[in-house]
């Protein structure tokens, strides 16, 4: 995951607007950050590695000027942490297109040899973003060659639909177009999410969508801190372009399948988001109301439910409203150390949640205790945990997932490319549990996860599941796991990379 922001304004310099709405996406990648602006003439452009914070000033608002612009907070799960691949990324032709990418593409290899060879491009970074704006241009060049110049928005759908036809995997995409404004798609299975928004600019509120400013972002959140009101969801399959003058237009590019991706409502996405209909946080208070159906059936005798803050305590209020096991909060959580999951290198994320969490003693000396989180993904964050309820005295520490096993790689914008490094991918449950140290382990059942989030949308059919269940909902061209399996991938790469906002920015990666 990555978040993706972009802001039409009639009147004002959007860079300040864009800062903002960056930092409500933070949570959504935290290696790098990048803002384009565009002012009529001329793009300005800030990237580099670091969070929104630190790579941005105030005094930015004096060079990165103009009324268009997007930003980008980068997780990388393709190509390397080199600053070259933070987003956004830029071709000059045809027109002039700047992209800012959240999802993962898995036909770039195919579609690297067709863009280098056959249409002879030079490609600077091994990121599939930068792969996915070039077959962007050459299909919009196509477009212009049998079209013509005159209608710049024709010839950009066309290229869409044609970029669509080609690109596998998962992607929500905004562009900033020379002259033209700008354009977001989102992939026909509309895995990652992406919504537009509108803001009344001329002071007419006639709502028909004309002369007003516009917004795209990955989550909603990122949208009443600037005014904004969302309209909808973008549409699988969909490319909707904000003119220069404050017009929407609307394309069905392909046709589309929702199959959105169950792990936004997880852990992904902010608890104060709405995702294609479905409200994150009322998702994960319903996980937590089948959660306590299993530890109820269990009969264990619990003296406390503790959640691992922060994602885990929706559904830990549910076990124990549910259950009528008290609720403890028995870790506190350093608010200065970022996430763990989405850091990359395993010793890295190992030493973070020791830094990050710390426990309270008397919640847990003599006392047996559940524990909840979100997730178990490598079982790094709730190993440590186990340990530290154990140093505090906990008599019995019982564990439960409020998702499902984690047992296969996430290959559409999740760091989790390789089976090996999921602590489910192969082991049975008891096996786990005797590896993580604990008393008792619940998993959620994935029937359960998908009727959660289904309730808050009962025209989706179907999720992405598949770090869950294996079905890739693109389908995957032969050995393409394999291939992770055994490539030098990004996280083996970096195993000992230090932390963000230390040495991590500037040496080690350039
Ligand atoms: O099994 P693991 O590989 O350790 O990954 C799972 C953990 O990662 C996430 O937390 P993280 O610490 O990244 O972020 P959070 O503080 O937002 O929960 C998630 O909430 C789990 O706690
Ligand atoms: N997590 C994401 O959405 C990543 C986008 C893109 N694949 C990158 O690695 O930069
Ligand atoms: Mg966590």
């Amino acid at each position: 995951m990555c978040g993706i922001l972009g802001i039409a304004s009639r009147n004002q310099d959007v860079f300040a607007e864009i800062y903002d709405g960056l930092l409500m996406l933070q949570h959504r990648g935290q290696d790098a950050s990048g803002i384009v602006t565009y002012t009529g003439e001329v793009f300005r452009e800030r990237k580099a590695n670091g969070l929104v914070k630190d790579v941005f000033s105030a005094s930015d608002s004096e060079t990165l000027t103009g009324k268009v612009g997007m930003g980008h907070v980068r997780y990388p799960t393709a190509g390397s942490l080199s600053a070259s691949e933070a987003q956004p990324f830029f071709v000059n032709a045809p027109y002039g297109i700047y992209l800012v990418h959240n999802g993962n593409i898995t036909n770039t290899e195919q579609q690297r040899e067709k863009v280098t060879a056959k249409y002879s491009r030079h490609l600077r970074t091994t990121s599939d973003s930068e792969i996915l704006l070039n077959v962007l241009a050459d299909k919009v060049a196509d477009a212009i060659k049998v079209n013509g110049n005159a209608d710049p928005i024709r010839n950009l759908f066309a290229g869409v639909k044609m970029t669509m036809e080609r690109i596998q995997g998962a992607y929500s995409v905004i562009c900033l177009i020379a002259g033209v404004g700008m354009l977001a798609f989102r992939d026909p299975h509309g895995i990652r999410p992406l919504s537009v928004a509108k803001r009344d600019a001329d002071g007419d509120s006639d709502g028909t969508g004309t002369g007003d400013d516009f917004a795209f972002a990955s989550e909603d959140v990122a949208f009443g801190i600037n005014g904004f009101k969302k309209l909808r969801d973008v549409k699988p399959g969909e490319a909707i372009l904000i003119d220069l003058d404050g017009n929407m237009h609307e394309f069905q590019a392909v046709e589309g399948n929702l199959t959105p991706c169950i792990f936004e409502y997880v852990y992904l996405a902010r608890p104060d988001s709405m995702l294609d209909g479905i409200s994150v946080y009322k998702t994960q208070m319903r996980m937590g109301q089948t959660l306590a159906k299993q530890i109820e059936a269990a009969g264990l005798d619990i003296d406390r439910i503790i959640p691992v803050p922060d994602s885990a305590r929706p559904v830990a209020l549910e076990v124990a409203k549910a259950t009528g096991i008290p609720y403890r909060e028995g870790l506190v959580k350093n608010r200065y150390v970022g996430r763990t999951f989405i850091m990359p290198g395993q010793a890295e994320r190992q030493k973070s949640v020791r830094r990050k969490l710390n426990a309270i003693p008397l919640e847990f000396d003599g006392h047996n205790v559940l524990l909840i989180d979100d997730s178990i993904v490598r079982g790094n964050t709730i190993k440590k945990i186990v340990q530290m309820c154990r140093e505090a005295g906990a008599k019995k520490v019982y564990i439960a997932s409020a998702s499902p096993p984690v047992k296969f790689p996430n290959v559409y914008g999740i760091d989790m490319p390789t089976k090996h490094e999921l602590i489910a991918s192969e082991q049975s449950i008891e096996e786990i549990r005797d590896e993580l140290g604990a008393d008792a382990l619940f998993y959620q059942d994935l029937d359960d996860l998908i009727w959660a989030a289904k309730e808050g949308n009962p025209d989706i059919d179907q999720f992405d599941c598949s770090c869950f269940d294996g079905n890739y909902v693109t389908g995957l061209s032969d050995g393409y796991l394999q291939s992770l399996e055994s490539s030098s991938r990004v996280s083996q790469k970096i195993k000992d990379m230090p932390v963000p906002g230390t040495s991590w920015n500037a040496a080690k990666l350039a």
